[in-house]
């Protein structure tokens, strides 16, 4: 069997050696001639798996180490009998404490409290689920919008979208990016939507950069609708919008799921696909585990004050890859190749926690001393 692999999957080389010829390309390199005589490829985002790269190819199999899938041509691979996979679910915890983190720097900054405050979800599917969870933990108000899952299984506990608009103080996005069909969510947030922003919520997207309408978000900004951006998901990527960049209070290249766990989990996830497409076993998968952190233990007595806040961004800074992002911005794609993937809270034991701050904090996934 051949893979073509992407050679920036973490994790991976060296795993499925024994059952397979491995091959590890650049993005670029993803190219017709490189891959036409692949059984199956391990894809990222990065990777555009369309009709011109596979049209031709032996490709039985499109494995990709990601929960989106907007870079698979599905509707061509279906045509051609070309099963692809994505990894559902296997960053959505990295992107609900990216979520947190993000938050809680922007509150500190500006003085104010997170518990308390509503904020609006929409799309309420493996990542929002976990946002959900974070926010709920922390004290603050959720309202969820899911149209496709309030039409599935009934509107409780779901609202509509003008509520979020109306109510929210914070709005993240969670959806796919789908350009067609009933719940199309290409520039859902567009300028109708902004228009009808109630309270300057703070704007999160950590979905897909065409989520939001660029021009119409600036725009708002200007305005005075919306309030703090945090921006990990921006449209044109690499070539990102220097405006918003500069609009944004938190920004960063697209790394809210890169953490080492997620990343591990999408590899594993990419390997068992492989497993159960060609019926083989890849001994060597249990290898495929995230690295300890440098520092597990986060001693509450160390910080002077903020101590809950300081110990969640012990585990994650979105400022440090913030500041990188801003000075270099061309380099976008290299910040990502390049990224020292944080453990998540699960990797972490609490020392000297209050029983209150200890209930938030094993709530939150920290193991506790
Ligand atoms: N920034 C990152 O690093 C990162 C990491 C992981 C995922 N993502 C993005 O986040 C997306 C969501 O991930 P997920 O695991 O939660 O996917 P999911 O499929 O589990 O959930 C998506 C949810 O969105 C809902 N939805 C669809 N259309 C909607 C609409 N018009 N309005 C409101 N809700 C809608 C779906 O019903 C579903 O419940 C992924 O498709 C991916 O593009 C980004
Ligand atoms: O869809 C996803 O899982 C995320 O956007 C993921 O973080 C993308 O990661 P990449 O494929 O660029 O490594």
């Amino acid at each position: 069997m051949k893979i073509v692999a992407d050679n920036t999957v973490p994790y991976l080389k060296g795993v499925a050696e024994p059952i397979a010829d491995v091959t590890y390309l650049t993005s670029n390199e993803f190219t017709p001639d490189r891959i036409h005589d692949a059984d199956a490829l391990i894809v990222r985002s990065i990777d555009k798996c369309t009709r011109e790269l596979l049209e031709g190819s032996r490709v039985r199999l499109i494995t990709s180490a990601t929960i989106g899938f907007d870079h698979i041509d599905t509707r061509y691979c279906d045509e051609a009998g070309i099963t692809w996979k994505n990894s559902p679910g296997c960053n959505a915890v990295s992107v609900a404490q990216y979520v947190l983190a993000g938050l809680i720097t922007t509150a500190l900054r500006k003085g104010e409290t997170l518990q308390g405050k509503t904020i609006g979800i929409v799309g309420v599917g493996h990542v929002g689920k976990e946002v959900e969870k974070v926010c709920t933990a922390y004290g603050m108000k959720v309202l969820r919008n899911d149209p496709p899952r309030a039409e599935a299984e009934g509107e409780s506990g779901f609202v509509p979208l003008d509520t979020i608009a109306a109510q929210a103080d914070i709005i993240t996005f969670h959806t796919p990016l789908t350009k067609e069909g009933r719940f199309v969510t290409r520039h859902l947030a567009d300028a109708a939507f902004f228009g009808k922003l109630r309270r300057k919520p703070w704007f999160i997207n950590a979905s897909r950069g065409a989520v939001h309408d660029t021009q119409a978000l600036l725009q708002a900004r200007k305005e005075g609708k919306v309030g703090e951006l945090i921006i990990d998901c921006w449209e044109n990527e690499p070539r990102i919008d220097r405006e918003l960049l500069v609009a944004a209070a938190i920004a960063t290249p697209h790394i809210a799921g890169f953490s080492a766990d997620g990343k591990a989990n999408g590899t594993r996830m990419c390997l068992e696909n492989i497993e159960a497409f060609f019926g083989v076993k890849v001994e060597k998968i249990g290898e495929v585990v995230p690295p300890a952190p440098a520092n597990p233990v986060i001693d509450l007595d160390v910080f002077t004050g903020n101590r809950i806040e300081q110990a969640i961004l012990a585990t994650f800074d979105p400022l440090v890859v913030d500041k990188a992002l801003r000075e270099e911005p061309d380099k976008f794609e290299w910040f990502r190749a390049n990224y020292r993937h944080p453990r998540e809270y699960r990797a972490y034991t609490i020392a000297h926690a209050t029983p209150d701050e200890a209930a938030l904090f094993r709530n939150l996934g920290f193991r506790i001393q």
